[in-house]
């Protein structure tokens, strides 16, 4: 498997080898200078367990927190779940985002799909592929997590074997029922750091940047579904990402995929930012560096410089965020823009300001590191104790936090006070979800920023829309409105919804997105 950025890491073998214990009375014979040896081998291997530990990469800590999700059927998820009403508020997104974007482009020749799926998971996405309005042939599944990639070839096998649930008739468009009518084949596989070219059905089906003169992917859709902004750590793994979507995807394939809308975030931390100048003392400058949309490099009042896209040192412009409601209109382009201080609409969250130790070095503020993602202790120190400054301290600065019951989002460290995050990458922020996540890192992806890298791997943006608003939209759809229904997002025969408000706020920290492969 070749590497897009860095060389692949190999598994070394454990030299942890068990040697049989020295019998009783034995250490009374080794003498001072080899205990001291021993104690100065055990030494050196605590630290070097120790370095291990804090330069373990960000994907390693995703990996094993993804692994470790226990797999629960479709009954507690439908019954006990503390949030079985956003569970199934999600899965109603994805699959109207998986039916939308999916149909037969000539409808007198449909033809059957190939779907790449980046970011599988367990398969959740199995039973909704199978329920597209245009039949697959061939769903191929990447996950670096090999837990979740053995399950969903579970998953897989149970639905030929006729052991689904659900269905059409029964639980709306994810369980199966009937046995796939597809081929499926899943990969245990990092897919921002090592060419998917390298697997063979990918390869057999077609894998290439393309070009006038010849054939690119030959996948039909790829869809990353709530998984693209781990690929935000830096700008390799990015781009890595989409030189493995594009080189998928044959010339008019669709990506479509779901993330953390950085409108929503960006109001956040506005909002954060003028809750810090309202708390300020009226007198006197506050000493804090600010930061308003400058590379966390440069030197405080240096010129960003222009931004050239692929050039690994910029940023993008002065980002004039997208409104996050792009017309649905193939090949459209992008175009509304909103201004620095512009709150999503009905999406305000509460902002919490918590302390946390300095990351200002020198003045400046240093760019969240990619390191890994503070723990549910950290997140949970109460403001108050950390607020009691004594005489001599330094007062620390405060971080944005928000969130509710089920969902909260912190940012470790200092945060750009116009919420323009730049350079576009490493923006990092702990996320937790109720049941899902537990404090993992996330990272930020500036949505113009994106959008404009993703024009560079020949992706145009087709549609991009905040999940409240494609409830809004969707929710008398001859075919989403009963699907709702049937998926427990509301009530039978247009009863109320079964989203509690605190489940809707969670969901609106999200969006969903269409690109077209040019
Ligand atoms: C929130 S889960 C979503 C799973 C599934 N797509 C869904 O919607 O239910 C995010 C997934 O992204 C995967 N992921 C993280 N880093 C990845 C990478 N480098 N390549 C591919 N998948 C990755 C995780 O292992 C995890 O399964």
């Amino acid at each position: 498997m070749s590497s897009l950025g860095s060389k692949r890491p190999r598994e070394e073998d454990s030299n942890d080898v068990s040697r049989p214990r020295k019998r009783p009375g034995g250490a009374a014979r080794v003498s001072k200078s080899e205990t001291e040896a021993v104690l100065q081998r055990q030494h050196q291997r605590a630290e070097e367990a120790r370095q291990a530990a804090a330069t373990r990469g960000v994907e390693e800590v995703v990996r094993q927190h993804y692994n470790a999700v226990p797999q629960r059927g479709r009954d507690w998820r439908k019954t006990d779940s503390r949030i079985k009403g956003l569970r199934s508020f999600n899965n109603w997104i994805k699959s109207t985002i998986i039916h939308k974007f999916s149909p037969a482009e000539a409808e007198a020749e449909p033809y059957p799909l190939r779907v790449l799926d980046i970011g599988c998971g367990k398969g959740g996405d199995l039973g909704k592929w199978q329920q597209a309005p245009q039949p697959l042939e061939l769903y191929v599944g990447v996950d670096p997590a090999e837990v979740s990639i053995e399950q969903a070839r579970e998953r897989y096998k149970q639905m030929a074997s006729g052991g689904g649930r659900g269905g059409r008739g029964r639980g709306g468009y994810h369980g199966g029922g009937r046995p796939p009518t597809f081929h499926a084949e899943f990969f245990a596989e990092d897919a921002f750091t090592y060419s998917l070219g390298d697997i063979p059905v990918i390869r057999d089906v077609g894998f290439g940047p393309g070009s006038r003169w010849g054939p690119g992917g030959g996948f039909d859709v790829v869809s990353m579904m709530f998984c693209m902004h781990y690929a935000f750590e830096n700008e390799v793994k990015a781009k890595g990402m989409l030189a493995n979507v594009a080189g998928s995807l044959r010339k008019g394939g669709r990506f479509i995929g779901v993330i953390p809308n950085s409108d929503v975030i960006r109001s956040a931390v506005v909002a954060f930012h003028a809750q810090q100048a309202k708390n300020k003392p009226p007198d006197g400058p506050s000493g804090k560096a600010e930061v308003s949309g400058q590379r966390n490099d440069e030197p405080a009042g240096s010129e960003s410089p222009p931004y050239i896209i692929g050039d690994q040192d910029s940023g993008p412009p002065a980002e004039p965020e997208a409104n996050a409601s792009t017309k649905d209109t193939t090949h459209a382009k992008h175009t509304e823009g909103a201004d620095g201080s512009e709150v999503v609409p009905g999406v305000t969250p509460a902002i919490n300001v918590l302390t946390e130790p300095s990351s200002e070095v020198n003045g400046d503020v240093e760019k969240p590191k990619a390191d890994t993602a503070s723990t549910k202790d950290d997140r949970l120190r109460s403001s108050p104790q950390r607020n009691e400054k004594k005489d001599d301290e330094q007062p620390e600065p405060e971080v944005a936090e928000w969130g509710n019951s089920i969902y909260r989002v912190r940012f470790p460290g200092d945060t750009p006070k116009d919420g323009i995050f730049r350079p576009p990458y490493g923006w990092k922020y702990s996320f937790f979800m109720e049941e899902a996540v537990e404090e993992v890192p996330e990272y930020v992806v500036p949505w113009e920023a994106f959008r404009a890298i993703a024009e560079d791997y020949n992706l145009e943006l087709q549609y991009r829309k905040p999940f409240a608003e494609i409830w809004k939209e969707e929710q008398n759809h001859p075919i989403f409105g009963p699907l709702s229904e049937r998926m427990g997002v509301r009530g039978r025969d247009g009863g109320p919804l079964l989203v509690s408000d605190e489940e809707m706020e969670a969901a609106s920290f999200y969006h969903a997105f269409c690109f077209y492969k040019i």
